[in-house]
C-alpha cells in the first residue's frame, strides 16, 4: 500500500515534468504566441502548426527519412527516435495529406483513450482489410464497427467478456488447452531436448483456446469430427489469411483482385455450421450465449470470426516474445519456479511492456479537443477507402512544342554526330511543318480567328473559353463514358471470379473424361476463362480498350490546338491578315503577361501548369488505396518527372500558348474532381464499382489521426527506470526490489490499450498467457538458441525479425548438457 502511494507520488512528479516538455522545444516566435488561442480561463493554448515536426517535402512527406530508416518495418524504432528528438508530443506527414499526431506521454495518452475517444472512438483500419470487406462483401467484426452498431455489439461483448465471472465462461477450456499443449510438448522432450516451431505452435494454441470458449467446454462435442474439422479450418485458414493481408500491404495492385482468398469462405462456412449446431447443443459456449442474446446468426458470425483472427497473432507472438525473453535468462525461470501463478502474471505483463504486439494505437479525434498543451481539430475521417484496381491514370499528355524559330543547336565536336543532329532537327522541322499545315491545325486556327472576330474577346479571353468549351464538349463526355466502361470491367473481373471455381471444376472433369496432360489442362483452362470474359465484355459493352478513347481523342487535340497557336504566333500563312493577328496577340495578353507571343518571363504560368499536372497526379494516387503496383508507381514517377520538365519547356514557348496549356490542365483538373463524386457518377451514369471512394474529398483533404507510440512510452526511462531491462517483479508490489526503480508508470505501458475501444479479449489473452508460461517454466527448461540478439519488426503486430529458437528439455533430467 505504501509502495503504490509512493509510486502514485512519483508518478505525478514524473508527469509534470513531462507536461513542462509537451512545450516544443524550438520556442514558438513571438508572432505565434500572439496569435494563441485562449480557450479554458487564461491557458494559452497551441495549435498544431506550433508543435516540433520534422521538416518534410510537399507531396511525399518524410517518407523518403523512413525509407532511409529501413521503411516500414522498422517504423516503431523511427518513431522512438523522432520522440527522442522531438518529445512526447509531435506530428509528422508520412506522406500524402495526413498528419500523424505522435504521443508517448502516458497523461496525453491516457486523455486520449478516456477523454477525447467520444461515445464511438475510432481507429484506423488496415487497408488490405477494407479492401477485403469492400471487394468480397463479406462485413467484419468489431474492430471493423464504428457508431451505433460498434456500441450495441460492444456492450453486449462486454456482459460476456469483461465481467468479473468471465473465469467461469474461459477457466476451463483454457486450462484444458494448456494441458493438451504440455502433454504434446512433454511427448517431445520424452528422449531429448527438441527446438518446436515455436510460432506455428503458439499460433495453434491460440486458436485452440478461443475456439474452445467459442464452442463451449463440451467434451463429447469436442472429440467429434466436426469439431476437429472446425479447429483444422480455422487455424490454417486464420494463419493463411494472416500472412495474406501482411503480404498485400505490399503487393501490387492488381493482385489484391487476383489473390483468391478461398480460405476465408471456407472459414466463414465452419462458422456457419457451428452456428447451427451450437443451437442445438446444451453447451455453454460463447457463441451459445450470443444465441441466447439474440443475436442475429450473421452478427455473431462476424463477431465470432473476427476474435479468432484477433486472438490469433496477437497472444501468438506475446507467448513468442515472453519465451525468448525467458529462455535467456536461467536465473529467472529458476525465480520464477518458487513464485505462484500471480508472479506470472507480472512477467506477462513485463514483456507486453517491451514487445507490445501493437506499438502503435490510432484514434481520429471526433471533434476539437484540447491535448497536453495543443488545441486540435477534430480529424474526420473516411468510413471506408477503396483503391482502384483497374484504375486508369489520365495525366495530361505533355509534347514539347516549343521550339523557337531561332533557335541555333550546339554544335557537336564529332562531325558524324554533328551531321545526325543536324538530319534530327531536319527531320524534327520537316514533322512541325506537316503538323502546322495540316488540314485539322488549320480548321482550329481559323476555328479560333473565327470564334475571336464573332465574340468580340481579346485574345486571352479567346484561348481560355475555347479551351473550356472544346475540352467540355469533347473530353468531358468521353471521360464519362471511359469512367464507365472501367467500372463495368471491374464489376465484371468481379462476377469472373465467382465463374473461377466452376471452370475449375469443369475443366478438372474434361481432365478426367478426356484423359488431358497438364499442359493440356492449363491451356483449356485458360481458353474457357478468356471466353467467358469475351461473353462479359461483349454482354457489357465496355471493351477495356474503349476506356482510352479519352486519350486518344485528347493527344491530338492538345497537338492540334498547341500548333494552330504556334501558327498565329510565327504567322505561318504568310498573308497580310495574319499581321494583324499577330499584332492582336502582342496586345492582347492580360496582367504580367501583355504579350502574348512573348514567353513568360515571370515564369508564373509555365510553374502553375507544372504544378496543376501535378495535383492531377496526386490526386489520381491519393484516390487510390494503399500501395498501388510497381508499374502504376513507374507511370506516376515518370509522369511526375515530365510535369516537372515541362516547366522550363513552357516557359521558352510564347505564352498563349502556355496560358492554353495551363487552361487545359486546370479543366482537366476540374474533370478529374468532378468525376470523383459518386452522385455525380451517378448522374452521368456510371455504375458503382467497389474502387469508387464513398467521400472523396474528405479523403483529400488534410487529416488529422492521433498514434500513442505504444513501442517508445512503455520504453521510456521516464516511465521505467532501466526501461531496455526485462524485470518482471518492477509490478510486484510486495518485492522490495522495487524500491530500486524510481519510476514506474504504469499507464504508460497500455498493450491492451484504454478505454471504450480497449481490447475485449484482454482477459482471455491474459489468462491463456498466464497458464501456459506457467506450466511450461514449471516443466520444461528453456534455452535460447539464437546467437544473435532478435529485434522487433513492425508487421501487422510486432513480431520476431527473424525465428526465435529455443531448446525445451524436461525439467529435472539430465538432458542439459546437450543444448
Ligand atoms: C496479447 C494479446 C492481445 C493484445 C496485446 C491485444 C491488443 C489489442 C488492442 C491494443 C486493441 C485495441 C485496438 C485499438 O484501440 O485500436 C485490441 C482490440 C481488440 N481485440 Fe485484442 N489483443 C489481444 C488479444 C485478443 C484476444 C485473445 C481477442 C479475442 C477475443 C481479442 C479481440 C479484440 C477485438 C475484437 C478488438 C476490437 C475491439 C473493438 O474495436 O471494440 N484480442 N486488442
Amino acid at each position: 500500500m505504501f509502495l503504490f502511494n509512493n509510486c502514485g507520488s512519483r508518478y505525478k512528479i514524473a508527469n509534470m515534468n513531462r507536461l513542462t516538455r509537451i512545450i516544443p522545444q524550438g520556442k514558438p516566435s513571438i508572432q505565434k504566441r500572439n496569435t494563441m488561442t485562449s480557450i479554458q480561463g487564461n491557458e494559452a493554448l497551441l495549435s498544431i502548426a506550433d508543435m516540433p515536426h520534422p521538416t518534410s517535402l510537399p507531396i511525399i512527406g518524410t517518407k523518403l527519412h523512413l525509407l532511409v530508416a529501413g521503411s516500414g518495418i522498422r517504423l516503431h524504432e523511427y518513431i522512438d527516435r523522432r520522440h527522442k528528438k522531438l518529445g512526447p508530443i509531435f506530428y509528422e506527414k508520412l506522406g500524402g495529406n495526413t498528419k500523424f499526431v505522435f504521443i508517448s506521454d502516458p497523461v496525453v495518452m491516457k486523455s486520449l483513450f478516456l477523454n477525447h475517444d467520444g461515445k464511438y472512438p475510432t481507429h484506423l483500419l488496415p487497408d488490405p482489410w477494407v479492401l477485403y470487406e469492400k471487394l468480397y462483401g463479406c462485413k467484419r467484426g468489431l474492430f471493423f464497427m464504428n457508431g451505433e452498431e460498434w456500441l450495441t455489439n460492444r456492450r453486449v461483448m462486454n456482459k460476456h467478456l469483461l465481467r468479473d465471472d468471465v473465469d467461469k465462461l474461459i477457466k476451463s477450456p483454457v486450462e484444458e488447452s494448456v494441458a493438451k499443449f504440455i502433454k504434446s510438448w512433454k511427448k517431445g522432450a520424452e528422449n531429448e531436448y527438441f527446438v518446436p516451431n515455436l510460432e506455428s505452435e503458439f499460433y495453434r494454441f491460440s486458436t485452440e483456446v478461443i475456439i474452445s470458449i467459442l464452442l463451449g467446454n463440451n467434451p463429447e462435442e469436442k472429440s467429434t469430427r466436426h469439431s476437429n474439422m472446425i479447429m483444422e479450418m480455422f487455424s490454417e485458414s486464420v494463419k493463411r489469411i494472416f500472412q495474406t493481408t501482411t503480404k498485400l500491404y505490399g503487393l501490387p495492385i492488381e493482385w489484391y483482385q487476383r489473390l483468391n482468398l478461398k480460405e476465408w469462405r471456407d472459414f466463414k462456412d465452419s462458422v456457419d455450421m457451428s452456428l447451427s449446431l451450437d443451437k442445438r447443443q446444451e453447451n455453454k459456449g460463447l457463441i451459445k450465449r450470443l444465441c441466447e442474446d439474440n443475436l442475429s446468426d450473421e452478427m455473431i458470425t462476424r463477431i465470432i470470426a473476427d476474435f479468432v483472427i484477433a486472438a490469433g497473432d496477437t497472444t501468438a507472438y506475446t507467448s513468442l516474445w515472453i519465451i525468448y525473453l525467458l529462455a535467456n535468462q536461467a536465473k529467472l525461470m529458476e525465480e520464477i519456479q518458487s513464485k505462484d501463478q500471480d508472479f506470472i502474471k507480472h512477467v506477462v505483463r513485463e514483456a507486453m511492456r517491451l514487445y507490445p504486439v501493437a506499438p502503435f494505437l490510432t484514434r481520429i479525434l471526433p471533434k476539437q479537443s484540447v491535448l497536453g498543451q495543443y488545441k486540435l481539430e477534430g480529424g474526420v475521417r473516411i468510413k471506408y477507402r477503396s483503391f482502384s484496381a483497374l484504375c486508369v491514370t489520365k495525366p495530361e499528355i505533355f509534347g514539347c512544342l516549343g521550339t523557337s524559330r531561332n533557335k541555333t543547336v550546339t554544335p557537336i565536336i564529332n562531325n558524324k554526330r554533328n551531321l545526325s543532329v543536324e538530319s534530327f532537327v531536319k527531320w524534327q522541322e520537316g514533322i512541325y511543318t506537316g503538323i502546322s499545315n495540316s488540314y485539322p491545325v488549320h480548321v482550329i486556327q481559323d476555328g479560333l480567328l473565327y470564334f475571336h472576330d464573332t465574340s468580340g474577346l481579346p485574345w486571352w479571353g479567346t484561348v481560355v473559353t475555347s479551351t473550356i468549351v472544346i475540352r467540355s464538349l469533347m473530353t468531358l463526355p468521353l471521360a464519362v463514358y471511359s469512367n464507365s466502361v472501367l467500372a463495368k470491367v471491374e464489376n465484371i473481373s468481379l462476377e469472373l471470379k465467382d465463374l473461377v471455381n466452376e471452370l475449375k471444376r469443369e475443366t478438372a472433369i474434361a481432365r478426367k473424361s478426356f484423359k488431358l496432360t497438364d499442359k493440356q489442362t492449363a491451356v483449356l483452362y485458360r481458353r474457357s476463362l478468356k471466353k467467358q470474359w469475351v461473353k462479359l465484355i461483349e454482354r457489357d459493352n465496355c471493351h477495356p480498350f474503349k476506356a482510352s478513347l479519352v486519350v486518344w481523342f485528347q493527344i491530338p487535340i492538345w497537338i492540334c490546338m498547341s500548333f494552330a497557336l504556334r501558327n498565329l504566333v510565327y504567322m505561318s500563312s504568310g498573308d497580310p491578315a495574319s499581321l494583324v493577328t499577330f499584332m492582336e496577340l502582342s496586345a492582347g495578353g492580360i496582367g504580367w503577361i501583355p504579350n502574348l507571343t512573348e514567353p513568360d518571363r515571370s515564369w508564373i504560368l509555365p510553374v502553375a501548369f507544372g504544378l496543376t499536372n501535378l495535383s492531377i497526379i496526386e490526386i489520381q494516387r491519393m484516390s487510390k488505396l494503399r500501395e498501388p503496383s510497381k508499374m502504376y508507381n513507374v507511370f506516376t514517377n515518370i509522369f511526375r518527372t515530365f510535369s516537372i520538365v515541362m516547366i522550363p519547356v513552357a516557359a521558352s514557348v510564347p505564352s498563349c500558348m502556355c496560358l492554353y496549356w495551363l487552361t487545359s490542365s486546370s479543366v482537366g483538373l476540374a474533370h478529374n474532381l468532378i468525376l470523383l463524386s459518386p452522385s455525380l457518377r451517378r448522374k452521368f451514369g456510371i455504375p458503382e464499382a467497389p474502387s469508387e471512394l464513398e467521400h472523396p474529398y474528405s479523403h483529400i483533404k488534410e487529416e488529422i489521426s492521433m498514434i500513442a507510440s505504444i513501442y517508445t512510452s512503455g520504453r521510456d526511462k521516464q516511465n521505467f527506470s532501466q526501461a531496455d531491462q526485462f524485470l518482471p517483479y518492477r509490478w510486484d508490489r510486495s518485492d522490495p526490489r522495487r524500491t530500486g526503480l524510481m519510476n514506474h508508470v504504469p499507464s504508460a505501458s497500455l498493450p491492451f490499450a484504454l478505454g471504450a475501444r480497449s481490447c475485449i479479449g484482454k482477459k482471455i489473452a491474459m489468462l491463456q498467457m498466464t497458464e501456459l508460461v506457467y506450466q511450461i517454466v514449471n516443466n520444461f527448461e528453456l534455452k535460447c538458441l539464437n546467437t544473435t540478439e532478435v529485434k522487433p519488426i513492425t508487421s501487422q503486430v510486432l513480431v520476431p525479425n527473424g525465428e526465435i529458437k529455443v531448446a525445451v528439455s524436461l525439467r529435472g533430467t539430465e538432458k542439459k548438457e546437450q543444448f
